[in-house]
């Protein structure tokens, strides 16, 4: 499979037209595997919101090049998903070909058989029948990868897919993101663990707020540009909490 591109050209995004990144511009794919890193509130979740077409750029272009925005899967933070609703693991896994198959599509054999090798491939077998509301965190995990895996899109974009979740669990799921780097998919993973990003993503977006490097995880990861991104961000919270002091002045 031989992904696309996601280019950036200056892009700015926010909320409300209030920027949480911006002066953003890149390349992701083809086959590209990028970390993006940061501290709290560098705006990397932001990031992704916009990659995955869930948030419009307030200025420049996020420009998808042989791609659509059905070609891009999304999982979001674990504390953005609700899971609350009745479905068992096998159901849910096969829920990934909704894509192909329509909202009211029946699975047929193929698709069985897709959803069958994904519950296999990142260790679910035997809860099949299990409620996707009663599986421990690491293997709801898993159990949203094998959903990605039925997805089957060029493009997967992670956010903080290893938060709270054990060591044996990290190093399965890294197996999968591994595959869908030989099979030349484009994965990006918002990730808080260092030596991940070190370990499995050749190139990084260290980010507060603006790029402070995207390029060689090494030289992204460098101590110099951590604590460059820590400052970045401690003066960004200075500045709002002293904008938000005025505010309340001007209120008074
Ligand atoms: N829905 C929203 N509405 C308004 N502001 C938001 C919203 N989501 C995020 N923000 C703000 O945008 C900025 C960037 O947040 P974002 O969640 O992208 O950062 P992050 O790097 O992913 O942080 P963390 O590592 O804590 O998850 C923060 O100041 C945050 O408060």
């Amino acid at each position: 499979m031989s992904a696309g591109v996601v280019r950036l050209d200056n892009v700015t995004l926010g909320y409300e037209r209030r920027p949480a990144v911006h002066h953003l511009s890149g390349a992701i794919g083809p086959a590209g595997a990028l970390a993006v890193c940061g501290p709290n509130g560098a705006g990397k979740s932001t990031l992704l919101k916009g990659l995955a077409g869930l948030l419009k750029p307030i200025g420049g272009r996020i420009l998808r090049e042989g791609l659509t925005l059905r070609d891009i899967s999304y999982l979001p933070q674990a504390a953005e998903i609700d899971l609350s609703f009745p479905i068992d693991v096998f159901d849910f896994v096969a829920s990934g070909a909704t894509r192909r198959i329509g909202f009211f599509g029946g699975v047929d054999r193929r698709e069985e058989e897709r959803a069958i090798a994904a519950i296999a491939a990142v260790g679910l077998e035997g809860f099949e029948d299990r409620q996707i509301g009663a599986l421990s965190g690491g293997q709801t995990q898993r159990a949203l990868f094998a959903r990605l895996i039925v997805e089957d899109r060029p493009v997967v974009l992670l956010d903080e897919p290893f938060g709270a979740i054990d060591a044996s669990t990290i190093d399965d799921l890294v197996k999968i993101i591994a595959r869908w780097r030989e099979e030349r998919r484009s994965v990006v993973a918002v990730l808080h663990e260092l030596e991940l990003a070190r370990r499995v993503f050749p190139q990084t977006l260290l980010l507060a707020r603006e790029p402070i490097f995207w390029g060689p995880t090494r030289e992204a990861l460098s101590e110099e540009r951590l604590a460059e991104a820590s400052r970045m961000i401690e003066a960004f919270d200075r500045e709002a909490q002293e904008c938000r002091r005025d505010e309340t002045d001007h209120a008074a």
